[in-house]
């Protein structure tokens, strides 16, 4: 049970997915992105538009039924020719985090040769990952700000998280 709270706002996601734009171009050699949707929408739009690549495709997985509750790993839209008949090495597959692995797990094993990138990652789903940015705990929740809306805070004296 995850029991640390880490928000992200649209500020720090952009620089986030920019540094890792940085790290992406100094390995080179990608000619298509796959984004594994949808939490990987929106960092892979920030790191095609830096590194000049416009072959994107998708990949649906669903790895979580409902917000913190864990389900099946699904793929619910596979990968497209164009990308299939690409050498796999040439493919960057981008994501927003990586927890467990599980997603991780079943996308590496469609392109074993490409390199798979998240902007943020956990202990336990790391060794799946090529490049991230910033590790977290494994107990921790990562807020996106696609997420999440302002609210009122408690008060650290009066029991705020
Ligand atoms: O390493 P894992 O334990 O598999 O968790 C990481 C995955 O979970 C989230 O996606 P989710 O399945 O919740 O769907 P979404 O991208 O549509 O939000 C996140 O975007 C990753 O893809
Ligand atoms: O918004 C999210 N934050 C997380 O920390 C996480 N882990 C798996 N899936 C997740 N989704
Ligand atoms: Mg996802």
């Amino acid at each position: 049970m995850e029991d640390k709270a880490f928000p992200v706002s649209w500020d720090a996601f952009h620089r986030d997915a920019r540094a890792l734009a940085w790290r992406l171009a100094a390995v080179g050699g990608f000619s298509a992105i796959v984004a594994v949707t949808r939490g990987g929408l929106v960092p892979a739009g920030i790191v095609a538009r830096e590194l000049g690549i416009r072959v994107i495709d998708t990949i649906g997985v669903a790895s979580y039924e409902e917000e913190t509750r864990r389900g099946d790993v699904r793929v619910l839209k596979p990968l497209s020719e164009t990308i299939l008949t690409l050498p796999s090495e040439e493919v960057l597959i981008v994501d927003d985090l990586v927890d467990t692995g599980a997603t991780a797990k079943v996308v590496r094993a469609l392109l074993p040769k490409a390199h798979f990138a998240t902007v943020y990652a956990k202990p336990q789903g790391r060794p799946l990952v090529d490049t991230f940015i910033t590790e977290v705990s494994q107990d921790t929740w990562i807020y996106f700000p696609w997420d999440t809306g302002l609210t009122f805070q408690a008060p650290i004296a009066k029991g705020a998280p």
